[in-house]
């Protein structure tokens, strides 16, 4: 029976994240443990999007360390190709989570050799396991909380009340009336692929927000990472493209762009550019339409809109994002992490905390960012050693 290493470093959460920081780990030979509370690696893909979802992103973007996308792929990767690209990373790199593991807490003990200490629910057994290490990375991403705010009268609604992790697709709402709460890219999205099933679509939209094109992004991309190009210039060449393809929006969502461009509301606030993938059109013609923010849910299906108006719903699909709930196990941190469990130390320092604590995936910049922070790790744990 080969021994079982103590490993030198817990990875909690095997998302993209967690996955890159294991390969990097691998590439050093650092022995990593890789805690998942699903059953299965990269749930959030494989269990909880929709099913006309798209990396948004051109793939040079969106690539783990190590392993790019064949050059058969398209610029912008379906789902399903995004999976099976994350499936023969696993494979590459013998990746073997450890499933239906929560860790419930972390703890940094100082007169320990071991270091962190980390509770773990089973959810086989139910039991509580122990695990110990030398270095603690979380990995448990930006989306990993479903958000549904609380709306008075909600509990009481007769229709179908649904976040957009359960959401697949239109096709059993033909017909219905339904109502996207928030106009983010899944929102957008899934009003699209809603009025495409012939539903009765409305989108709430209450907040400032920038509208762009997946090319707008690209060439924002390019401009930041291979040119140096300052922020505030990259914003504002991609608010004039966006004002000569989209002109004042307005006219059409009821709110201005944000005062700050696309890249510095993502950055500072965590609110994302919408990216234009057919919606706009269907917004311009009335076949979805825009109504402001929801005050409550009266007498059954009927919502009440901040303009008095009220509206009947046979569906409500909740597009309001996502929390996260680091704050609940891991104990000790008062440098890394916030109250909403992102990184307090401003980007390129954000993935470093003390005492050997790390997080990647955190810093608002995606699967681009997931690669930096998974090299940066694996090297500065190397150099520890
Ligand atoms: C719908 C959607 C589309 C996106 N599209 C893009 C895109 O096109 N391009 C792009 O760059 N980014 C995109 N993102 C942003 C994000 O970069 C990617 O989704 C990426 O999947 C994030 O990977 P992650 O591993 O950081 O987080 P996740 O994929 O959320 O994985 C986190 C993992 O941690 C696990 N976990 C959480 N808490 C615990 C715990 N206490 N114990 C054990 N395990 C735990 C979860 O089960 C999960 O498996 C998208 C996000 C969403 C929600
Ligand atoms: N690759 C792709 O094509 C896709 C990528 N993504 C990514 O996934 C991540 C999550 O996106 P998403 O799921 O859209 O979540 P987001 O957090 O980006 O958007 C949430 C939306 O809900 C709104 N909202 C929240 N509460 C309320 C409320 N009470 N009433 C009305 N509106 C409300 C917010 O508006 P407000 O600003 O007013 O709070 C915001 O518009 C992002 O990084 C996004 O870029 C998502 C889908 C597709
Ligand atoms: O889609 C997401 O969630 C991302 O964070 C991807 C992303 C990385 N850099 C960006 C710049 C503008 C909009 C989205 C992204």
């Amino acid at each position: 029976m080969a021994t079982i290493q103590e490993p030198k470093v817990i990875i909690v959460g095997a998302g993209p994240a967690g996955l890159a920081t294991a390969a990097c780990l691998k590439k050093n030979s650092i022995p990593y443990l890789l805690l998942e509370k699903d059953d299965c690696y990269a749930s959030m893909w494989k269990k909880y999007s929709y099913d006309r979802l798209h990396l948004h992103l051109d793939k040079q973007f969106c690539q783990l360390p190590h392993i790019p996308f064949p050059s058969s792929s398209p610029s912008y990767i379906p789902k399903k190709e995004f999976i099976q690209y994350l499936d023969d990373y696993v494979s590459f790199f013998n990746i073997s989570p450890l499933y239906k593991r929560t860790v419930e807490s972390a703890v940094f003990d100082e007169k320990s050799t071991r270091k962190w200490n980390v509770k773990v629910r089973n959810g086989n057994s139910g039991d509580v396991e122990e695990y110990f290490s030398r270095f603690l990375v979380v990995a448990t991403g930006e989306a990993s909380y479903p958000f549904i705010p609380q709306v008075p009268g909600l509990e009481n609604f007769a229709g179908e009340a649904i976040h957009t992790t359960k959401y697949k697709n239109g096709e059993k709402f033909k017909g219905k009336s339904v109502l996207v709460v928030g106009c983010g890219n899944s929102g957008m999205e899934i009003a699209l692929d809603l009025a495409n099933h012939g539903a009765k679509t409305s989108i709430i939209v209450r907040s400032p927000i920038h509208l762009i094109s997946r090319e707008m992004a690209y060439l924002g991309l390019v401009m930041l990472s291979k040119y140096s190009v300052p922020y505030k210039l990259v914003d504002l060449i991609i608010v004039m493209l966006s004002k000569v393809k989209y002109g004042e929006i307005s006219k059409y969502y009821g709110v201005k762009r944000p005062k700050e461009g696309p890249f510095a509301s993502k950055l500072k606030y965590g609110k994302y550019p919408v990216f234009d993938v057919g919606t706009h059109q269907k917004i311009k013609s009335g076949e979805i339409q825009v109504l402001p923010a929801m005050t409550s849910i009266t007498g059954g299906n009927d919502v009440v809109l901040e303009n008095g108006k009220s509206l009947p719903f046979d569906v409500i699909v909740f597009a309001t994002g996502f929390k996260r709930t680091t704050h609940n196990w891991l104990q000790g941190d008062d440098y890394l992490l916030n109250e909403d469990g992102l990184p307090k130390p401003a980007f390129p320092d954000h993935w470093k905390g003390k005492n050997g604590l790390y997080c990647v995936g955190l810093s608002r910049r995606g699967l681009y960012g997931i690669a930096f922070d998974a090299q940066n790790i694996a090297t500065d744990i190397n150099s520890s050693l």
